[in-house]
């Protein structure tokens, strides 16, 4: 028998002991499942109600209005599939068995009739909901007195506004008519006092009839509209201009010269290892003009060397550095860094799937709708290409998929490390997600089996990083181990043999999650590589209870992404601000999020580390917004208080109009421990972070960029030499990062040394 919808309602009665006016929810969905007639696709449609009082009224307007004879009480209702109730008693007609196993308790719903006179004839409110809502309002507005309210139907009709004014669905609408989500709430209050005065008897009595609950909001919205109209022209003026100047949808439509092009697409689908990027470049190097769009500094340089190691000549344009080279055509830049002024024949745009990243997803995006190519070729995995086939048909583009495989696959070696680091052998890539414990594994590796480890993380300079991959690619070496973060999985030819996953827990700054399975395939991804050393691929995991994790992440299929990321343009937020001269930019950015408007398939990126400088820089007068713009996109580690305070130093001496010099003392050895080597780090973050702000703002105002490259060059080799030495502890970052304290069952202990591990 189709039950459907009634048959869901029947299973939520009978798990709820008491249906009260909590069951509104419980209410509506009845309400609807009746007035559609779904059930009716059974000449027996079930349908269960736990009558108490308030419920058995409203029902009876339903029936009235529906024709349908329904309902019962305090039955054990199991063996019956349509129970028929009439107003005061009970008749069970129409018997059957169905197969559930859920009694409908209502046995506990004993309810005192509050009978309402005014409930008398139902007929006489039902025609309410069908009437003209700004008739509705007028003959309100010009009525001198409402109904006299009983306290029961008062409270009904407090409680039907309180559920209006915190109802998502009425405050997201009242935004179309520019009733902002901070003024809804003063608006509702005032529409409620408005309304209580004036209430006639009939509203109030279907009001009352269908309580709070989806369709008294429908019921109410529009008058409510009427109402704001009327009543606040001066504040919805004013946030129409602010809603009007936060309008992120149709973000194709900001480009008018790529809209007026006809591009072509052509999207390189297929997992790590297959090809993609190396086919996108081939038709780059053939190109009289073109651009890579990368999504690292990294790449850019590794493609920016590879095109002119081919005789394509080649520049290279990152946030931090810009080698022109003579006679150049084509650039490798970071995707952040493209022109979407320039024309260009062939276009690459890089691992196209971090459209989505929560973050950086607005680059990709503005890159995709924005550059003037006649090809454009993405490089990624299959997660995107749903939504990138929906932004092609909005832009006009034609679309081309070529699909890869990888050319070995990858297999999952069942044999884990068994929780032993001895268990490595060479062309193996540990890869851990603390920087912690990839010296922790390091040191242990080196001390006690014959490998030596190269190591790259996250915070190391492109150039180090590229030095340790070489390190480890040489076969004419020692060092044929590589211990790895996540920041291994994208970007670096490397030849692994094997990929091992120390564990497969990442800190996300406050708790540690699993790792996402697109990072675990990601990363898995990079062993195994055509023409090396290795050219199958291998991943396990250190321990044995995170390998049937390994294995499900590899297993499962791309989840398909739904939104990509956008940000505002400078002069959309310059627009904006227009409409709240005194506001700081730090409360701008938080009312632009708010307000803005998106469309379907898009997200605003994350800014809270925007947010995090914009509030820092609030105590410096003297900077345009425009200013204030670009040094709160400056690379810099917000949880690095030394980096922050070098911004704030930088921004400082700007706004007074004094060139911005950088006061660091320049180490000459290379690092003896960990907290020397921490502070290389540092180093060479905030004189990367110079050079970055050294290309957003006149050279005038940052005129010690050429000695800040130099400097960053000489750390990034003592960093590298300093990598090829390290075997000390590990020490935390003193500003934020991982908890040093690891919870157990009993309490907090300190996490064991591995060395003390294995020297046991
Ligand atoms: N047709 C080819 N001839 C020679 N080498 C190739 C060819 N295709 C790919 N390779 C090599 O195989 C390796 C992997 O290729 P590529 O980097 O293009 O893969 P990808 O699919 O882009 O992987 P990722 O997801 O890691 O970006 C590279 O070292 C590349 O040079
Ligand atoms: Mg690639």
């Amino acid at each position: 028998m189709a039950r459907g919808p009634a048959t869901s309602l029947y299973r939520i009665f009978s798990s709820r002991k008491n249906i009260s006016w909590d069951g509104f929810s419980l209410w509506n969905r009845l309400f609807h499942c009746i007035r559609d007639q779904e059930y009716s696709s059974s000449p027996k449609g079930l349908i269960f109600v736990s009558l108490d009082f308030p419920i058995h009224q409203r029902l009876t307007s339903l029936i009235n209005l529906q024709n349908i004879q329904l309902a019962s009480k305090s039955k054990k209702f199991r063996d019956f599939n349509l129970i028929h109730w009439k107003p005061y008693s009970t008749e069970i007609v129409n018997g059957g068995k169905i197969n559930e196993n859920g009694v409908c308790d209502s046995t506990a719903i004993e309810s005192t009739p509050i009978i309402d006179s005014s409930f008398g004839n139902t007929n006489s409110f039902k025609n309410v909901a069908f009437r003209d809502p700004v008739q509705l309002y007028q003959e309100l507005r010009n009525s001198e007195k409402g109904v006299k309210q009983t306290p029961y139907g008062s409270e009904i009709l407090h409680e039907i506004f309180m559920s209006f004014g915190k109802s998502g669905w009425a405050s997201n609408q009242a935004l179309a008519i520019y009733i902002g989500r901070s003024f809804f709430p003063t608006a509702v209050h005032k529409f409620r006092s408005f309304f209580f005065k004036r209430c006639p008897a009939d509203v109030f009595k279907y009001l009352i009839s269908i309580g709070p609950c989806r369709e008294s909001e429908r019921f109410l919205f529009p008058i409510f509209v009427e109402f704001c109209l009327e009543k606040f022209p001066d504040e919805i003026k004013r946030f129409q201009g602010i809603v009007e100047s936060a309008d992120l949808t149709k973000p194709h439509t900001w480009f008018p010269f790529a809209r007026a092009m006809k591009r072509k697409i052509i999207y390189h689908c297929g997992p790590t290892n297959s090809g993609k990027t190396y086919n996108a470049l081939q038709r780059l190097m053939e190109a009289k003009k073109g651009v890579y769009c990368s999504p690292l500094r990294l790449l850019a340089m590794e493609v920016f060397d590879k095109m002119n190691a081919h005789g394509v000549y080649c520049s290279l344009y990152t946030g931090q550095e810009k080698q022109s080279v003579p006679f150049a055509n084509h650039i490798a830049c970071t995707v952040e860094m493209v022109s979407t002024e320039e024309l260009y024949d062939v276009a690459v745009i890089d691992e196209i799937q971090m459209i989505a990243d929560l973050s950086r997803g607005y680059a990709w995006t503005r890159a995709l709708l924005g550059l003037k190519a006649d090809e454009i070729h993405l490089c990624g995995d299959p997660s995107v290409l749903n939504i990138v086939r929906k932004i092609c048909s909005e832009t006009g583009d034609e679309l081309v998929e070529n699909h890869y495989e990888r050319f070995k696959s990858l297999q999952v070696e069942k044999e884990t490390l068994l929780g032993d680091l001895q268990n490595v052998r060479s062309g193996d890539c540990i890869v851990a997600f603390s920087r912690r414990e990839i010296f922790e594994v390091k040191m242990v590796i080196e001390k006690f089996t014959k490998h030596r480890c190269c190591v790259i993380y996250g915070v190391l300079p492109p150039e180090t990083r590229r030095q340790q991959a070489s390190l480890f690619n040489d076969q004419n070496n020692e060092f044929d181990v590589l211990v790895a973060s996540d920041a291994v999985g994208m970007g670096l030819n490397l030849n692994i043999r094997r990929v091992v996953f120390y564990s497969l827990e990442k800190y996300n700054g406050e708790k540690f999650v699993p790792v996402s399975a697109t990072q675990v395939k990601q990363i898995a991804g990079r062993a195994g590589r055509r023409a090396s050393h290795y050219p199958d691929g291998l991943a396990t995991t250190f321990h044995l209870h995170d390998f049937s994790y390994l294995v499900k992440c590899l297993k499962q299929p791309f989840d398909e992404v739904k939104k990509v990321g956008l940000f505002p343009f400078f002069e959309q937020v310059e627009l904006f601000a227009g409409q709240l001269p005194n506001d700081t930019f730090c409360q701008l950015l938080d009312k632009f999020g708010e307000n803005c408007r998106l469309d379907g398939s898009y997200f605003l990126c994350q800014h809270d580390h925007i947010k995090k400088v914009a509030k820092m820089l609030e105590k410096i007068q003297g900077l345009s917004l425009q200013d204030r713009f670009n040094f709160c996109f400056a690379p810099v580690n917000i949880r690095d208080q030394k980096a922050m305070l070098h911004l704030l130093e930088f921004a400082s001496s700007y706004s007074q109009n004094h060139p911005v010099s950088i006061t660091m003392k320049m180490p000459k050895d290379s690092a003896k421990n960990d907290s020397e080597l921490l502070d290389l780090e540092a180093k060479h973050q905030v004189l990367s972070m110079y050079l970055w702000l050294s290309h957003y703002f006149k050279e005038e105002t940052f005129p010690y960029a050429q000695k800040a490259a130099m400097m960053a060059t000489n750390i990034a080799e003592l960093l590298g030499q300093s990598l090829t030495k390290a075997n000390w502890k590990p020490e935390s970052r003193k500003n934020g990062g991982k908890p040093k304290l690891q919870e157990n069952k009993n309490g907090y202990e300190r996490p064991m040394s591995l060395v003390k591990v294995y020297q046991k």
